[in-house]
């Protein structure tokens, strides 16, 4: 459905090109349609990175991105417009993502606005009517303003908004961080009632590992731009030793430093300043290594 290949994102802060930030780094990522993937990460590791390159809102520095067996590099204009439109996220702050002076409803319906040649009118009330049920919302709330709802309406209302072009891939960036517990069971629920219906993929990024447990068919562990651990069950029987750290399983008692230990040395495995299990190998960079449903990048992880 959509696959990144090798995808490196670098930002260059200063004109000079000093500063280098490699945010994502040769990642490889699959999902399926009807498919769950769970991608989680420290702050900073570069998630958001990778999901902006997914929404094709920034260009990868590296690698390719192929939606429905296309390949994206080098489309323009209208063909691009038509792949951009079944690819939506759900963000973190939907009061963010929504124009304070429009009311909620003239939100949901942006998309028709954008993509002007699918629906018209009178049908674009009743789209609107069949979203806002679907979600969960009153239409009295539709009429109203963002500051006028709740965290947990708003948040249905930008699923409204996301979903209502039929997306195949949807991106859920932590969409229920900022939320209470109820209001966030009845969100995912949601999520994933909507997914089920519109069989569409989902790349739901979270901190929550007990979260990403519970809805994921696969996970993703991210550290420092790369994926390095991915598979089911990932959190249950993790390998790799940041996925260990994580999720509080020692490596045969062995302590992983909370900062780092030396320089970072180019070409290094990214977790080799934390590993406490690290050896000569590690000071080369470990390819994907696979072992049936799951993928490690690790020179030293044993199937034990
Ligand atoms: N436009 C940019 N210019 C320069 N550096 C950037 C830019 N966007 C992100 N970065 C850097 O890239 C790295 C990854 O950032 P990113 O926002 O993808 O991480 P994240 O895992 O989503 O973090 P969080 O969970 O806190 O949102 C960080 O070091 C960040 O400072």
């Amino acid at each position: 459905m959509i696959e990144g290949r090798g995808l490196t994102k670098i930002f260059s802060p200063t004109s000079t090109g000093k500063n280098r930030i490699t945010a994502v780094d040769n990642v490889n990522i699959r999902i399926e349609a009807g498919e769950t993937l769970t991608l989680v990460g420290e702050s900073g590791c570069g998630k958001s990175t990778l999901s902006r390159l997914l929404l094709l809102l920034i260009p990868p520095t590296r690698g390719e991105i192929f939606f429905e067996g296309q390949a994206l590099k080098g489309l323009k204009g209208k063909e691009l417009h038509s792949i951009r439109k079944k690819i939506q996220i759900v963000p973190q702050q939907p009061e963010s993502s929504l124009n304070p002076r429009w009311k909620i409803a003239h939100s949901i319906c942006e998309p028709f606005r954008i993509h002007p040649d699918l629906l018209r009118g009178r049908q674009i009330e009743e789209e609107l009517k069949r979203l806002i049920g679907l979600v969960g919302l009153e239409p009295e709330q539709a009429a109203r303003y963002p500051h006028q709802l709740s965290g947990g309406e708003l948040q249905r209302a930008v699923i409204a908004r996301a979903i209502a072009l039929e997306p195949a891939f949807l991106i859920c960036d932590e969409p229920t961080s900022m939320l209470d517990v109820s209001t966030q069971a009845s969100i995912i629920h949601l999520l994933k009632t909507l997914q089920q219906d519109l069989r569409c993929a989902l790349l739901f990024i979270t901190h929550d590992q007990g979260l990403a447990h519970a809805i994921g068919d696969r996970t993703a562990v991210m550290f420092a731009g790369q994926i390095v651990e991915e598979g089911q069950g990932v959190l249950d029987r993790p390998y790799h030793p940041f996925t260990r750290r994580i999720t509080s399983i020692s490596d045969s008692g062995s302590l992983h430093p909370s900062e780092p230990q030396g320089k970072k040395i180019p070409g290094s495995c990214v977790y080799y300043q934390f590993c406490p299990k690290k050896t000569e190998k590690c000071l080369y960079s470990p390819e994907m290594m696979e072992y049936e449903d799951r993928r490690v990048r690790c020179h030293n992880f044993s199937f034990a």
